[in-house]
């Protein structure tokens, strides 16, 4: 269970206190007179399932999205119609009091005695959606109309050494730029210490949600964002930033262009340095000594998407899919390094299409470019429809590890696999040179 603590409050500055909690830990304690309610994880989820009217049975789940049906005529038919929204309108607070109530720590644990870095991923999910949910607050109504998904995870950053299985972890968290239907969200996680009360930065992650009408089918309105005072105009500008960046990115992709003249050395030289000597031939390919063929160094899984790991919207939790993703990703980084990895950074997960329940859900997670220590994973995940024999791609994921020792190099023999590993060197440079400076963190599976 993690507790919950909303406000409604004016704040003086939501960038000061993030810097505060980023530089000397989050010291102020919550105001309760104004307007904090702290409530636990448990009732996250039931708060998100009482705003959209989910069913708690799966048996009833055909009649409660029928009933949202009814919610069509409260959607705004531009967004000028819906009133603007501050960043402090859904700044909200969640503690996981893995410290005070030892009951919760089981779910949290891993075998290294840490905290499990999906479930985690888990709660920024639940977290991120319930924010939007704070912005887009319809007066009139308990229910929503809106029905928030996930689209992208930008980018989470780890910044903290280790993540104790039995201290107290605080999350927070607001909408930080608005588009027509889409909301970007700040979140950071902070942690107590063991011998100290004061909480320190863990890690920070900026996500994508839409919004879409009752019945998940169109994107829908959502309240504007104004942003006060320069601190919050800078926060709201690098949102614009964000998404110019996103479709810079999207634009210049593998799939759609050509690698650069630079890549396209470093492909080359790759080839020449696996070349045989001995034979004139392009075909006879030797693997350098301390490396690895990219296609030995993959492994698969399946899941059968069960009702139980079905969000608010009847569909898949995007959640669960980042939480199994990342283990994949996680064991294909342990037994590539042969040492423990520790995650460093989580950019670029799309969703690109809702994963329905019953789903059979193929991952397939591919070592796909290394630098010293560090071993970049890319996660595919697409579903089988058995009928008509189809494969779907539902998310693509990329995560940093490192390692504890220096990794074998990672060898590209095909085309397909000299782009995937550009991809990944690509996915690796954009994560910050700090996060990389971090000497090793507990986020383990
Ligand atoms: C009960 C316990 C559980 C409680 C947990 C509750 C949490 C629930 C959260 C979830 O679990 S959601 C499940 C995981 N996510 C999904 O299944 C989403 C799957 N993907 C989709 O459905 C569509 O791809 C998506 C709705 C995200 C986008 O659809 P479209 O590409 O048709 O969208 P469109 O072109 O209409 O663009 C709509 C907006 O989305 C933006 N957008 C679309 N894809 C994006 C992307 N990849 N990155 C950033 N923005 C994106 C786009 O820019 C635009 O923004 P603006 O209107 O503000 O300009």
């Amino acid at each position: 269970m993690l507790a919950l603590r909303c406000t409604v409050r004016k704040a003086p500055s939501l960038l000061a206190r993030a810097l505060t909690s980023m530089t000397n830990g989050f010291q102020s304690p919550p105001d309760m007179s104004e307007g904090h309610l702290p409530i636990h994880v448990n009732n996250v989820r039931s708060r998100l399932r009482a705003i959209v009217g989910a069913s708690t049975n799966w048996s009833d789940h055909v009649q409660a999205m029928h009933e949202r049906k009814d919610l069509h005529s409260l959607l705004a038919k531009q967004q000028e119609d819906l009133p603007p929204r501050k960043m402090n309108d859904s700044y909200i607070e969640v503690i996981l009091p893995l410290g005070s109530q030892p009951e919760l720590r089981e779910k949290y644990l891993n075998v290294h005695n840490s905290v499990r870095f999906g479930r985690i991923l888990e709660d920024l999910d639940s977290l991120g959606v319930l924010i939007c949910y704070t912005h887009t607050k319809h007066e009139a109504s308990q229910r929503s109309p809106l029905s928030i998904v996930t689209a992208l995870v930008d980018k989470i950053d780890l910044c903290k050494k280790v993540i104790y299985p039995d201290c107290d972890i605080k999350f927070t968290g607001n909408v930080s730029w608005v588009g027509k239907t889409s909301m970007e969200v700040k979140m950071h996680m902070l942690q107590v210490g063991l011998h100290d009360d004061t909480y320190s930065p863990v890690l920070d992650a900026t996500f994508v949600m839409v919004a879409r009408d009752p019945e998940n089918k169109r994107s829908a309105f959502v309240n504007p964002l104004i942003p006060e005072g320069p601190e919050e105009e800078e926060v709201f500008r690098k949102g614009e930033l964000n998404k110019m960046r996103r479709v810079d990115f999207s634009t210049a992709s593998l799939l759609k262009m050509a690698p650069t003249a630079e890549e396209r050395t470093i492909v080359h030289n790759i080839f020449l340095n696996t070349l045989d000597t001995r034979t004139v031939s392009f075909r006879s390919r030797v693997l350098p000594p301390n490396s690895v063929w990219m296609e030995d160094a993959k492994l698969k899984g399946l899941e059968i998407c069960h009702p139980q790991e079905r969000n608010i919207f009847n569909r898949i939790f995007g959640g669960f899919l980042m939480r199994k993703a990342f283990e994949l990703g996680w064991a294909t980084a342990c037994s590539y390094g042969g040492s423990r990895p520790y995650v460093v950074a989580v950019d670029d997960i799309m969703f690109q299409r809702p994963v329905e329940i019953g789903s059979l859900l193929l991952l397939s997670a591919q070592v796909c470019y290394t630098e010293k220590n560090y071993i970049q994973i890319r996660v595919h995940s697409e579903v089988y429809d058995s009928d008509t024999r189809e494969h779907k791609t539902t998310n693509v994921f990329h995560f940093t590890f490192m390692s504890e020792r220096e990794v074998p190099q990672i060898v590209p023999k095909t085309y397909g696999e000299s782009m995937l590993y550009l991809d990944g060197k690509r996915h690796f440079s954009a994560t910050t040179k700090e996060t990389r400076e971090v000497e090793t963190t507990t986020a383990a599976p």
